[in-house]
């Protein structure tokens, strides 16, 4: 059997650690041969692939990135694409079976295209861990480590300048990165999409913390949507898919929050920085277990469905179970932190 890897959506740190799994088993175990599809769905309208023999995933899981490439190319709406062209497209290349490995809008179209017929399995990733039906997504943990390090670091500066420090965090839908790394790191604010905390309540906390001579820090999901606003704010436009670009709450949060306490305030944006780079030892032990499983659910012709994490089990569930909605915090999480905000 012939298997075609691909990576679409944002990167995730993990990806290649998922790719070196995958081919190291689907060789080893089940003789396969692999190949990777460029730039995610666009590879496989263009036909761009690359062969993935054992050598080429050597000393790939600690590594950040996909070596084969991702985009937001939309599977049904490119010109060149849907199932029709894909199953030629497939055949002409001698593909059978196709691993794609993305969030939720990726899920979706691969869903849809297993529906159309095509031989689709799925593994879930993102940062931003709101995807449905598995317990964590890779990135998540090494996201979260490089926000809690960028706000240790912002601590001592705003310490050191009797500062308020704001650290705007990924996080378009859901605000897991927000909380954990505003946990690890004893934040005394976090604000994210699920919960409308009113800014007189953030301010509260800023003053409590800086009355007690302390420097406040409020980490803020990109996502937030800020007083007054129906939607998160997205300073930059639209990305090319169409999509906003979020950002540019750290900046009003900040602003705000000097007008109504007097506290000097400074925000920094963390960006990319959150997506790149090297995993974590446990991004990279998920990351190749689900690279592995993936293989078996190929093996089994286990079509429409995708690995997940379940406790310490890796599991297989329809992918149509991960697109049922996004998986937010509740608000008890929520109300947990909150305890500890301001003092
Ligand atoms: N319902 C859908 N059906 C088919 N393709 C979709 C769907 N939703 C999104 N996509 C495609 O998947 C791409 C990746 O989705 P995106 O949300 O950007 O990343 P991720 O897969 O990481 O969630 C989108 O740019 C779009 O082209
Ligand atoms: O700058 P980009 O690549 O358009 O993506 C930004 C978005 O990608 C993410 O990092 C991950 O989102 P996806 O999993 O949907 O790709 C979001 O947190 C962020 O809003
Ligand atoms: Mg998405």
């Amino acid at each position: 059997m012939r298997v075609g890897l691909l990576t679409s959506g944002g990167d995730c740190p993990g990806l290649n650690a998922v790719i070196r799994a995958a081919v190291l088993n689907g060789i080893k175990t089940y003789d396969f041969e692999m190949v990777g599809i460029r730039n995610g769905w666009a590879g496989l309208i263009d036909k761009d692939v690359v062969e993935l023999p054992r050598q080429a995933v050597r000393g790939l899981s600690g590594t950040g990135g996909t070596i084969i490439g991702t985009s937001r190319t939309h599977p049904y709406d490119t010109a060149g694409g849907g199932p029709e062209n894909m199953k030629r497209n497939l055949e002409e290349m001698g593909i059978d079976a196709v691993v794609a490995i993305g969030g939720e809008g990726t899920l979706a179209g691969a869903n849809r295209l297993a529906k159309d017929g095509l031989p689709i399995v799925g593994v879930p990733k993102t940062i931003d861990n709101d995807l449905m039906a598995t317990d964590y997504t890779f990135g998540f943990d090494t996201a979260v480590q490089i926000a809690t390090d960028a706000m240790d670091r912002l601590r001592t500066t705003g310490e050191s300048h009797h500062r308020c420090m704001v650290a705007e965090v990924m996080g378009r839908h859901v605000g897991w990165i927000a909380l954990h790394s505003g946990m690890a790191s004893g934040a005394h604010a976090i604000l994210i999409p699920e919960v409308r905390t009113p800014m007189s309540q953030v301010a509260e906390w800023v003053k409590q913390v800086h009355d007690k001579g302390r420097s406040p820090l409020v980490v803020v999901a990109e996502g937030f949507v800020p007083e007054g606003q129906d939607d998160p704010l997205a300073a930059a436009g639209n990305a090319k898919d169409g999509r906003p670009r979020l950002g540019g709450i750290g900046d009003w949060v900040a602003r705000e929050l000097e007008e109504a306490t007097g506290v000097e305030s400074r925000a920094t944006v963390l960006g990319h920085i959150q997506r790149g780079g090297d995993p974590s030892a446990t991004d990279r032990v998920l990351s190749t277990r689900f690279g592995m499983q993936a293989m078996k659910l190929v093996a089994e012709h286990r079509w429409g469905q995708m690995v997940a994490a379940n406790g310490t089990e890796i599991i297989s569930v329809p992918m149509s179970a991960a697109l049922s909605g996004l998986k937010k915090v509740p608000l008890a999480r929520y109300e947990e932190a909150r305890v500890l905000f301001g003092r």
